[in-house]
């Protein structure tokens, strides 16, 4: 333990102010105290550290104190009826300004290791063209510098997997090491620095889907729920519990269906799911999926086909089952004119009609016209979009993302607000792996108004490929119990970890780019909007 007691020349009749600053970069597991006064403070201090009672007693003591003392001088006296001084040093305490450097309990990140995977993703279809043949993600693994039978106590976070989203997390790793994982805010001015230093463009990992949310949420996400992660297993208890206790056991899903070709052209593999382009085969989609999950709503990804076939999928999926709430996403593949025509289609039918139009402007014209309440993961993706869409009652429903909307805190802000405006709220998804199921499951639960089942691409990978260890994720009922364990609740798998990173190195891929791809075999295609 270090001790440092220094003097200075301020009036002794100024009140105590203290100012807790970290500590110099070459120490940093320890923080000063500081005081510019402490009148009257030391000889409270010799009295109690003179009575030769145990650490414990002279905690009492101070205790009996608190009515007469200032918090200052409480926080003072505690310190040293707590941290053990030996009685000779304290009775030097005749100076009237002191600073303490007392041990943090603040663990700090000692290392970074952010990894790159890939994993199998069938040929989904989408208003932007096909998924490839491999979804890539990135893995984060924030090292701390305390250790468990003789471990490193880590946290995890994941996040999108192109590589220039990697080059700005591992720039972002280098900056925030040496942080406290308490100091989140300390985390996210730092990813904010290094991204106003950042010239790279692209990195958005959605295929363009979703282009205008902010760079410095993505990249502080996945620090963010690491450090949630570390904090969960250092109190011992579940990330949930950090974000104000769970107010479901189990967070719902949302069977998500797309359209897709039975496998990759020039590829072997076919996948469990075969091929859907036609309502019937939706349907069977449905069915598998259901049989399998239980899932209690059903999504469909549409702008893929004309909208007279989408409304007729919705319309067979309705016929086949009744009660399940549904959803349709064109991902703003249509015009104004289309989307008030599919809005009056399936009026009475979907739950929510998600991203019909482009833009805040689209969304809003769409809403003038049509019943139902109206989603979206494309047109509000960050805070600075909700005041304009608020003033023109754009959206009804806000798909919240953890990965893009800064983590979980920022995430539950968003929820706030949402209450607030009366609007409600739901979960974006992309392919993803088992720690941002995790995260995702930990934030639904924590968050009252997000109520609606949350998407997930879970159904969509290989039950084989993950880098966590099995189990940890129970589905039940339509959902993911959420873990109970510290932290996330997951494990690092670190075989299966290499594993798919050498699966990333040998796929070939480093951006997510569902158009490239599908021009390969559709050479006229377009993503422009409206397609429709
Ligand atoms: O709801 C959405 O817009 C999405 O889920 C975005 C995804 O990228 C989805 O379109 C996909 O996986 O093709």
């Amino acid at each position: 333990m270090e001790t440092e007691m220094q003097s200075s020349p301020s009036s002794p009749s100024e009140p105590p102010s203290f100012a807790r600053t970290s500590a110099p970069s070459a120490s940093p597991s320890v923080h000063k105290l500081e005081s510019s006064s402490f009148s009257g403070l030391g000889t409270e201090a010799v009295k109690i550290a003179e009575t030769g009672l145990s650490a414990t007693e002279r905690g009492r003591h101070v205790i009996s104190k608190t009515e007469v003392l200032s918090g200052e001088a409480f926080v003072l006296l505690s310190l040293i009826a707590a941290l053990e001084l030996p009685t000779h040093p304290v009775s030097k305490l005749s100076c009237h300004t002191a600073t303490f450097i007392m041990p943090s309990s603040a663990p700090t990140i000692k290392d970074i290791i952010v990894t790159p995977v890939a994993f199998h993703d069938p040929p989904l279809l989408n208003a932007v063209g096909v998924h490839e043949p491999f979804a890539l993600r990135s893995i984060i693994e924030v090292v701390t510098d305390r250790e468990e039978n003789g471990k490193a106590i880590y946290g995890l976070g994941e996040s999108y997997g192109d590589a220039t989203h990697i080059s700005r997390l591992q720039r972002a790793a280098e900056r925030i090491k040496k942080s406290s994982i308490y100091d989140t805010n300390g985390i996210f001015r730092a990813c904010a620095e290094v991204m106003g230093e950042d010239t790279s463009t692209g990195g958005d990992g959605m295929a363009g889907l979703v282009t205008t949310a902010s760079a410095t949420d993505k990249v502080f996400a996945a620090f963010e729920v690491a450090c949630l992660d570390i904090q969960g297993k250092l109190a011992g208890v579940p990330v949930c519990d950090l974000l104000g206790g769970k107010v479901r056991d189990i967070v719902q899903y949302s069977a998500y269906l797309f359209y897709k070709w039975a496998r990759h052209p020039g590829r072997d593999e076919e996948d469990e799911f075969g091929e859907a382009l036609d309502p019937d085969s939706l349907v069977k989609q449905a069915k598998k999926m259901i049989d399998e999950y239980d899932f209690k709503a059903i999504k469909l990804k549409g702008g893929v086909f004309s909208p007279q076939q989408e409304v007729d999928a919705i319309k067979a999926l309705r016929e086949a089952y009744p009660n399940l709430p549904l959803r349709l996403d064109p991902n703003a593949a249509w015009s104004v004119e289309t989307s008030k025509w599919v809005g009056k289609e399936l009026e009475g039918i979907i739950e929510y009609l998600e991203d019909p139009a482009d833009q805040i402007e689209g969304m809003a014209a769409v809403g003038k016209a049509v019943s139902m309440p109206l989603a979206t993961n494309m047109a509000v993706v960050a805070f600075n979009h909700l005041p304009e869409s608020i003033a023109q009652d754009a959206v009804q429903v806000v798909l919240s993302d953890h990965h893009f909307w800064g983590g979980l805190r920022k995430s539950q802000h968003l929820a706030s607000i949402c209450a607030v405006w009366n609007m409600r709220l739901s979960m974006h998804s992309n392919s993803h792996l088992g720690i941002s199921l995790a995260a995702m499951t930990h934030l639904a639960s924590a968050t009252p108004n997000l109520d609606y089942a949350c998407d997930t691409h879970w159904p969509w990978k290989r039950r084989d490929e993950d880098v966590v260890i099995d189990g940890a994720l129970k589905w039940q009922k339509g959902g993911v119990v959420v873990p109970t364990a510290p932290g996330l609740g997951v494990e690092l798998d670190r075989d299966r970890l290499a594993a798919l990173h050498e699966q990333y190195k040998a796929c070939g891929l480093t951006k997510r780019d569902d158009t490239t791809y599908m021009r390969k075999f559709q050479p006229g295609f377009s993503a422009a909007v409206p397609r429709f």
